[in-house]
């Protein structure tokens, strides 16, 4: 996968070269430029931003800038070929989930917009509509001061699903969300910690009764912190021992 990121701020998109995602750079099964969008500036302060039309507070990137910059990053798109996906993070955006990440690790390209300040001109993501797909995602109901630690957090949700990527591919497939329920408590030695000792039936080696106690630790985490997630499930999803609980 090809992964392009613009931003004022390139510097702050390294930690993207480091650990599982660097060591996946490394091995070639994911590439990622950064790009400086002030590189598209043609005045002597490389300005990015303008007043926003209607007034309010704080400024808006420009159009000319942003449009030049995904011109040149995305490139011409060779006939029959698929365009690049372009992620735009933002407050107003559709919520980012664990399927949307499974949609984008199925892409070839990625490419990621991001904005600061109050946002990008409408107009940029409404150009970029007209030849290539667009998504304006939020990771979260709090609100950010850009879409760089947006993008940090989406790159690393996609990457972890693409082969090769995490040395035991289980644990993707056991994700939190991917059974749509939250994932139980985990352990490991020592035995007992300051008092604390590890669950016996964790250490009894009866894997029924295992697979029961985590199903049943993760129904009632998911019941106490997101009752929505239980409530989206399909009724076939919960079975008799699971409604006993
Ligand atoms: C008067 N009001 C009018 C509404 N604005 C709303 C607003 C607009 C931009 C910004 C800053 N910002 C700029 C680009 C950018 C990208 C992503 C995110 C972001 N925040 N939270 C997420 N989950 C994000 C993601 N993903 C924030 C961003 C902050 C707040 C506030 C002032």
């Amino acid at each position: 996968m090809r992964i392009d990121v613009v931003t004022i701020f390139p510097g702050y998109l390294a930690p993207l070269r480091e650990a599982l995602l660097g060591r996946a750079i490394d091995a070639g099964l994911i590439s990622v430029a950064v790009h400086d969008l002030r590189t598209w500036t043609h005045d002597v302060h490389q300005a990015v931003d303008d007043a926003p039309y209607g007034g309010g507070p704080g400024m808006v990137m420009r159009p000319q800038v942003w449009g030049e910059a995904l011109d040149a990053v995305v490139g011409d798109v060779p006939s029959g070929e698929a365009p690049p996906r372009l992620i735009v993070p933002t407050p107003a955006g559709r919520p980012f989930t664990q399927a949307m990440a499974h949609e984008y690790a199925a892409e070839s390209r990625l490419v990621f917009a991001c904005g600061r300040y109050e946002g990008i001109d409408q107009r940029v993501i409404d150009d970029a509509a007209t030849w290539m797909p667009v998504d304006e995602v939020s990771i979260g109901d709090y609100v950010l001061v850009g879409g760089e630690v947006a993008v940090l957090a989406i790159v690393e949700a996609v990457a972890r699903l693409l082969p090769g990527v995490l040395g035991n591919p289980a644990s993707a497939e056991q994700d939190s969300f991917s059974d749509g329920l939250l994932e139980g408590p985990a352990y490991t030695r020592p035995e007992t910690w300051r008092g604390r000792a590890v669950p016996d039936v964790l250490r009894s080696g009866n894997h029924g009764a295992i697979a029961r106690w985590r199903r049943d630790r993760a129904l009632e985490r998911t019941a106490a912190r997101r009752p929505d997630l239980l409530a989206a499930l399909p009724p076939t999803a919960l079975d008799r021992a699971d409604r006993a609980l």
